[in-house]
């Protein structure tokens, strides 16, 4: 379904071998290196596997650009294995991981590296996305929209999509030391400017709505009716953009609850679907977020009250990052 080969200034990346559907399960890989974030044995780790996988962990891109964030994982390592410390592989096994590593976000803060995921790159407005399978044990990558034969594979390393073309360069060259050259950032300046428009109309909104919700005294309902009308607005910016996935899923399964509390039983039956459809194709089915999402929808379909639904914020917080290693 796909290959790795030279994608340009970004090194090595993924591009599909033949046209992908939506959904579709481009690939499930279970990790080389498991790291828990509390101990960050990155060496042992590195010295406890096979000789293949060592190899192909040492094929994976260094980011010269990050020696500063790599000075405290040296420090680390020195004091575990004091002995082997100036080696050229230990900079570059720590290197690797830095660079390389997801995050997996479960209460251990586990960051993992795997082999092939490692070699897809991050686009702003990517065509698919990457999720932990806790199922499977195994990242899992799914296509959101269709990709053409011979199209890059990509996914987002960013935790907020909708940020503009300078916070989004700033998290990248300061997180992962590179500059974006996806699609949208060397993009033409047509493209770039009907982007900035729409994302910076809805952060204008949304401090509107911050600042009001602050200050303003309302009745729940109107706050409810106006966080509604917001979360559809923020989906339409997502879906202008072309962007899809869990962040999107939740935003729809949010605005359910709210037209529930607002008692439009329809628009959230309508709205939970398309939630539930998004995170299908995002994560599949075989995924514990399947799971769980299915389940709000059936308690929506059964009209059980869902109070509020979630708050705007918190929708925001709790999907899935791709934080770099700080
Ligand atoms: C996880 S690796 C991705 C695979 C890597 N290109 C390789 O050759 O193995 C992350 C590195 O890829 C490069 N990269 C990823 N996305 C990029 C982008 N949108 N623009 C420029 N470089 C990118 C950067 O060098 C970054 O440090």
């Amino acid at each position: 379904m796909f290959q790795v080969r030279h994608a340009g200034v970004k090194g090595f990346g993924i591009f599909a071998s033949r046209q992908i559907a939506p959904g579709s399960r481009i690939l499930a890989e279970r990790p080389l290196l498991l790291i828990n974030n509390n101990k960050p044995d990155i060496l042992a780790a590195a010295r406890r596997l096979s000789l293949k996988d060592h190899k192909t962990l040492l094929r994976l891109s260094l980011n010269e650009t990050k020696r500063s964030s790599i000075a405290s994982l040296l420090v680390a390592a020195w004091k575990s294995f004091p002995a082997i410390m100036a080696t050229r592989e230990v900079r570059d096994i720590l290197n690797i991981f830095y660079n390389n590593n997801f995050a997996l976000s479960d209460a251990d803060g586990t960051r993992a590296v795997f082999p092939t995921v490692a070699r897809i790159n991050h686009s702003c407005v990517p065509n698919a996305q990457g999720n932990f399978n806790a199922n499977l044990q195994s990242f899992t990558v799914h296509a959101l929209r269709d990709i053409g034969n011979e199209e890059e594979i990509t996914i987002s390393y960013l935790h907020d999509e909708l940020a503009l073309r300078q916070g989004r360069q700033a998290s990248l060259s300061e997180g992962y030391g590179f500059t974006c050259a996806c699609e949208l950032c060397a993009g033409s300046a047509q493209r770039r400017g009907e982007s900035r428009k729409r994302r910076v109309g809805l952060h204008e909104k949304l401090a509107v709505f911050s600042a009001e919700n602050k200050s303003v005294p309302v009745e729940k309902l109107e706050m409810a009716t106006r966080e509604l009308r917001l979360m559809r607005e923020i989906i339409e910016a997502y879906e202008g953009e072309g962007l899809a996935g869990r962040e999107i899923a939740s935003l729809y399964s949010a605005a359910a609850g709210l037209a529930v509390a607002l008692g439009d039983h329809g628009l959230a039956l309508t709205l939970g679907a398309r939630g539930l459809e998004r995170e299908r194709d995002a994560v599949g089915t075989d995924s514990p977020f399947y799971e769980a999402s299915r389940l709000g929808f059936s308690r929506l379909e059964f009209g059980e009250g869902v109070g509020l639904g979630k708050r705007l914020h918190e929708v925001r917080d709790e999907v899935l990052s791709y934080a770099p290693w700080t």
